[in-house]
């Protein structure tokens, strides 16, 4: 995969629900100081709910939100900027829209195993996706392959040590190296 700039345009934070995508990126997007959103902000209210109802979402449900992700992308891109957005992004499919054929996105993907976030869901208050849904979030889930060069990093630490760590591979990357260390 070419690297078009010294830094991407926008850098995508992925996972399954509860991996800590929006715990994550907003350290990055503290430190970078580029614009962030919540992935979950795109979704139409229809998602939302459904989410809520504890039915996972189809590729039908999620094409308009990936989209309208990809146009916020665009717009940065077009006036040269950097965005961080969280999205789970788990099929290689909904990265490829993501990426809407340019090189300059990048994800983090945050792995964890299913008992480690199924804790961490288990104590999380006032979000609308139920626990139950890990399940579906990992049968769904196609880890990003060596081609699609991740930032990968294991969500075991701190949140400041992941943060670092992510900073850390992609100041690699804007050295200009192709492949993640
Ligand atoms: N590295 C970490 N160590 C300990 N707890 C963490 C870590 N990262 C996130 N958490 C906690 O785990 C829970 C899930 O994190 P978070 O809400 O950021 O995940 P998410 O991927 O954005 O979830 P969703 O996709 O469902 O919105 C939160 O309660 C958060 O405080
Ligand atoms: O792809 C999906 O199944 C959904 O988008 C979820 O992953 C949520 O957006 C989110 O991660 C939960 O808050």
């Amino acid at each position: 995969m070419p690297v078009e700039s010294p830094l991407p345009t926008a850098l995508i934070v992925m996972g399954v629900s509860g991996s800590g995508k929006s715990t994550i990126a907003e350290l990055l997007a503290a430190e970078l100081g580029w614009p962030f959103r919540d992935g979950d902000d795109f979704h139409p209210p229809e998602n939302v709910a459904k989410m809520h109802a504890g039915t996972p979402l189809t590729d039908e449900d999620r094409w308009p939100w990936l989209a309208a992700i990809a146009a916020w992308i665009e717009e940065a891109r077009r006036r040269g900027g950097h965005v961080i957005v969280t999205c789970s992004a788990l099929r290689r499919i909904y990265r490829d829209a993501l990426r809407d054929g340019h090189g300059d996105v990048r994800f983090v993907y945050l792995e964890g195993t299913k008992d480690l976030i199924a804790s961490r869901l288990a104590k999380r208050k006032n979000h609308f996706m139920p626990p139950a849904l890990l399940d579906s979030q990992f049968a769904t889930l196609e880890p990003p392959g060596a081609d699609e060069a991740p930032l990968a990093v294991s969500i075991g630490a701190t949140p400041d040590e992941i943060a670092a760590m992510v900073l850390e591979k992609l100041a690699g990357f804007s050295r200009g190296s192709k492949s993640p260390r």
